[in-house]
Parts: structure tokens; C-alpha cells; sequence
């Protein structure tokens, strides 16, 4: 089986979605196959970032070391990652770890139909200030599960107005969980909150990025 090009594993609480604020061991991956404008971890999709080649046996075992339920499986994209569905089939396979996978949805994630409960997608549906919304694979809903969330990281009010066209047109909330987040310092959360009850979107939930706030915006491996 292959290594995996892991750039960084830490620890924190997650400061994101269904799980925010409860600990989570990250394993984040090189490389992504897109370039969102607000970005924050761009050095990790740089071609020469340093990382460290691991099996799916040793990046299990670093999750085990850590004694957390939650995994969440990042990047850069990880589901570009050669191989990728190997490691998340060995992961899904301990019942007592709970695995998110954070992907861009710009890839297919058809092949992952028949994955467990303890395995779930946030999916990001990449907005217009975004410049990557071409690439979005809206056929991906087809494969929703209840545990899964759908993203949308909004910048602006033309952001806002795509995410509710978007949540309207392919009835996501009754699909999964939908979050509306802001690109961090791109747009207040209070101007998301007035959109949201300005049109009523009361099956929306509104997410801020915890650990932006706990450490410095910056700060890796937090
Ligand atoms: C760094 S990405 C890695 C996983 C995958 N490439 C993706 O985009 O989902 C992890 C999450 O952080 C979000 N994110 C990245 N930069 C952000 C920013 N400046 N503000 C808020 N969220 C951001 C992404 O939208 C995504 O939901
Ligand atoms: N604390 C913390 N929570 C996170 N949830 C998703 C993250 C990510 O970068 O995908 C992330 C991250 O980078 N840090
Ligand atoms: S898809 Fe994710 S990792 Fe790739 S550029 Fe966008 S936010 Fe960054
Ligand atoms: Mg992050």
C-alpha cells in the first residue's frame, strides 16, 4: 500500500460543523486541485511544502496514540490523496473513532456510498468570491447521508444570495446539515445572521471558525 503526504497531526478541538468544540486528532494533507481566494491553509497546497510520508497503518496508529473519538481527515484536498479510499475504509473500520472528511466538492464522492455512519462528509460548495464555483459538482447531493453537512464559507451578499439559490434548488437542508460560515474577516457573522432572518432560513445553521478565535487567526496546528 502507498504513504500518504501528511503536512501536519495535532490535537485541538474542532473548531468547525456538527462537532465544534469537542477534540479532534486532524491529519492534513499536501496539495489541493483548487485555488480559493480565501484560503487559509495555502501553504499546505504549495508544490514544495515539507510533509511526511506515511502509511495508513502509522497514521492510524498516531490517531490511536491520541485517544480522541474524532478524526477529522483535511488539507489541501484529502480526497485527491492517492489511495485515499484505503485509509478511510481502515479508519471506518474502528467503531470508536468518528471520521469527517473536509472536501472541497469539487471530486466525486459517488465511490463512498458505502461507507458507515462513522464516516461523514462536509462538503464544501465553493462560492462565487470563491473564484472556484465552476468546479462544484452539484450531482454530488445524490449522495448525501444524514450525518453529512454541506458548506458554504460566504465572503459576500452575492455569496449569500448563491448559497440560498443553491440550498433551494437542491433541497440540501433535507439532505444534510447546511452551514453557512464566513470567509474569515471577509464578511461580519452578523451580517449573515441579518441575511439568514431577513430570509428566513430557519433550517440553516450559522458556523464561525472556534479556533480562529481561541488562538491567533495565523496559528498552525491549532
Ligand atoms: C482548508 S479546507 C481543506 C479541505 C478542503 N480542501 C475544503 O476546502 O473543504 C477546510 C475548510 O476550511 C474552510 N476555509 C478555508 N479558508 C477559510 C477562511 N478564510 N475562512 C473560513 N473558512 C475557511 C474551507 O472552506 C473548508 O471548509
Ligand atoms: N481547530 C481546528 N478545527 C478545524 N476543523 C476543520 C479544520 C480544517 O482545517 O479543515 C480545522 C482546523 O484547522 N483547526
Ligand atoms: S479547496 Fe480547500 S484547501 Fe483547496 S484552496 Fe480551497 S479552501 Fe484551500
Ligand atoms: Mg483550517
Amino acid at each position: 500500500m502507498g504513504k500518504y503526504k501528511v503536512v501536519e497531526t495535532f490535537v485541538s478541538i474542532n473548531g468547525e460543523a456538527t462537532h465544534a468544540g469537542e477534540l479532534a486528532c486532524f491529519i492534513r494533507f499536501a496539495g489541493c486541485n483548487l485555488a480559493c481566494g480565501y484560503c487559509d491553509t495555502k501553504w499546505a497546497n504549495e508544490p514544495q511544502v515539507p510533509y511526511k510520508s506515511m502509511s495508513a497503518e502509522e497514521i492510524y496508529a498516531y490517531i490511536k496514540s491520541c485517544g480522541v473519538k474524532n478524526v477529522t481527515l483535511t488539507g489541501g484536498e484529502p480526497l485527491i490523496q492517492p489511495e485515499i479510499e484505503w485509509l478511510i475504509t481502515l479508519l471506518s473500520a474502528d467503531k470508536a473513532l468518528r471520521v469527517e472528511i473536509e472536501t472541497n466538492g469539487s471530486v466525486d464522492i459517488a465511490g463512498y456510498d458505502a461507507r458507515p455512519e462513522n464516516v461523514c462528509m462536509t462538503l464544501d460548495y465553493k462560492l462565487p468570491d470563491s473564484g472556484m464555483e465552476q468546479f462544484m459538482r452539484t450531482e454530488n447531493y445524490a449522495w448525501l447521508k444524514p450525518q453529512d453537512a454541506v458548506k458554504f464559507v460566504v465572503s459576500s451578499t452575492r455569496d449569500l444570495e448563491t448559497a440560498k439559490k443553491i440550498i433551494e434548488t437542491y433541497d440540501l437542508c433535507a439532505k444534510a446539515t447546511v452551514y453557512l460560515s464566513s470567509a474569515f474577516s471577509a464578511i461580519t457573522p452578523a451580517q449573515i445572521v441579518e441575511y439568514m432572518i431577513q430570509e428566513n432560513m430557519k433550517d440553516v445553521r450559522l458556523q464561525l471558525q472556534m479556533h480562529k478565535y481561541i488562538w491567533d487567526p495565523e496559528k498552525k496546528g491549532v
